[in-house]
């Protein structure tokens, strides 16, 4: 038998039909739906007196518009109001599982799925929402789509889509102190531009993603779009394993098991391209521009070559350390760090510190789950203590769809994915980060580098 990729076995497997000779028909397992990209496509099939062909394959959260103080309250942004009451009545009239405000089991939707079991390994996974490449960590083909998609998987619970190439990184070594998953991928998209992946799938490996937990895998597959990538994917192993068992709600028979651990690239597979990186290298990341890309060492200045009118926007010049900048607001939260895993890492380096006076901190869960979870651990009370708002989830600040916003020209470290010109609210300057440093910097009211804060706590025996 010939040698495959992760990819191509899982694609294959999906493939109904040959479309045309580029365009594949693939079977869809698992459908997210969330208020933002659903409602057009219910318009269709209303208007084509269409059913959903597999409602218990589709599933819908309400997320980007929702408020994250106050949700037992009616929504007071109209627009918010609007999206949110769609999807309640087109989940009725259409036979599909909400998880709406109120229930425990609401959130973002690429934390939710995962964490309900619903994403399960060697799915074909789609939703109107790009960072759908989060659920790939779980070895699934996993993509975001458009809304006249949506309307044809709610249809036919299938996808005429484009067979994309194949990409390997491989990360190997080992991580250094203070550097996490998401400084793994600001690296990546540093050195290979928000373009360096278009038209590919990209397998991520080697030993530092073998060592990483499920949710940091997530993490650097949440964001392969920012590498301009179909999708990100990560091969099955124990680690995998236990994480669906620890979150299903049935029993993994012997088949399923059996069938998930041949969820691997084989030994001599084939990629259409293949790329090293010594994970010993990577630093903590941030960015100092308007696009992903643009990001360096936290101990780094800004290249030379870096867009003018990026850098005019951010208010900053060349040459200039990005570390040291006074920031107004940090943001720990969306469907990149928001995990409970992500929130114990910011409570730890808090510790018994306190916020800088100036800055607005805001922790927002990923999900209703993470934030029982959080108050379960006391962690809610570490962050207020310190001086942060623990809200409610939600995407909040990460798209500053609801009334989370970051005012014009104030500097906001945020663990999200994006920082386009007025991605967090007009005007708004975001600087990407990992959580760690996110923390660090509100401690001392400037960039800063969470490296230092581990010294600290090294003489302070904390
Ligand atoms: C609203 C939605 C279409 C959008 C996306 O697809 O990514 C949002 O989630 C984002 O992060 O910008
Ligand atoms: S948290 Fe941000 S990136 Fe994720 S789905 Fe919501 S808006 Fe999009």
């Amino acid at each position: 038998m010939m040698a495959k990729t992760l990819f191509d076995k899982l694609w294959d497997a999906h493939v109904v039909t040959a479309a045309t000779p580029t365009m594949d028909v693939l079977y869809i397992d698992r459908h997210y739906i969330h208020e933002v990209t659903s409602p057009q496509a219910f318009d269709v099939l209303r208007k084509r007196k269409l059913r959903v062909r597999c409602p218990k394959r589709t599933t819908a959260t309400m997320d980007h518009n929702v408020p994250t103080q106050n949700q037992e309250l009616p929504i007071q942004n109209e627009s918010s109001r609007i999206q949110v009451e769609q999807l309640i009545q087109n989940c009725q009239d259409f036979g599909i599982e909400l998880f709406g405000l109120g229930s425990p089991k609401q959130g973002i939707v690429h934390v939710i799925g995962p964490e309900q079991g619903l994403t399960r390994p060697g799915m074909t996974i789609v939703c109107g929402d790009s960072h759908t490449s989060t659920h790939g960590a779980f070895a699934c083909i996993a993509f975001g789509i458009g809304t006249s998609q949506v309307a044809q998987v709610l249809a036919t619970q299938s996808l005429v889509v484009e067979r994309p190439k194949t990409m390997r990184i491989i990360i190997d070594g080992v991580l250094n102190a203070g550097v996490t998953a998401k400084d793994v991928i600001l690296f990546l998209v540093a050195q290979l531009g928000v373009g360096g992946g278009t038209g590919y799938f990209v397998e991520y490996a080697g030993e530092v993603i073998q060592a990483l937990s499920m949710e940091e895998r997530m993490t650097i597959c949440n964001m392969s779009i920012e590498l301009g990538a179909r999708g990100g994917l990560v091969a099955v192993d124990q680690t995998t394993l236990n994480y669906v068992e620890e979150h299903s709600a049935t029993y993994l028979t012997q088949e399923e098991q059996k069938h998930w651990q041949n969820l691997y690239s084989d030994k001599s597979a084939v990629f259409d391209q293949e790329l090293y990186f010594d994970g010993g290298s990577i630093a903590p990341m941030i960015t100092y521009g308007t696009n992903p890309g643009m990001g360096v060492s936290i101990d780094a200045r800004i290249p030379e070559k870096s867009n003018a009118k990026s850098l005019g926007y951010m208010g900053f010049q060349v040459g200039q350390l990005v570390q040291g900048v006074k920031i107004d607001y940090v943001f720990i939260g969306s469907c990149t760090n928001a995990r409970i895993e992500d929130l114990r890492a910011a409570a730890k380096l808090i510790g018994r510190r306190k916020k800088a006076a100036h800055v607005t901190a805001w922790v927002v869960p990923g999900s209703q789950k993470v934030a029982a979870q959080a108050k379960e651990e006391g962690l809610d009370q570490i962050f207020e203590a310190a001086g942060f708002e623990f809200r409610q989830p939600g995407c909040s600040a990460c798209l500053a769809m609801n009334e989370d916003k970051i005012p014009v020209g104030a500097y906001c470290v945020a663990t999200s994915n994006r920082n386009f010109e007025g991605r967090q609210g007009v005007g708004a300057r975001t600087l990407l980060a990992s959580p760690l440093t996110a923390v660090q910097s509100a401690l001392v009211g400037h960039v800063s580098d969470p490296r230092l804060a581990f010294k600290y706590q090294e003489q302070l025996h904390l």
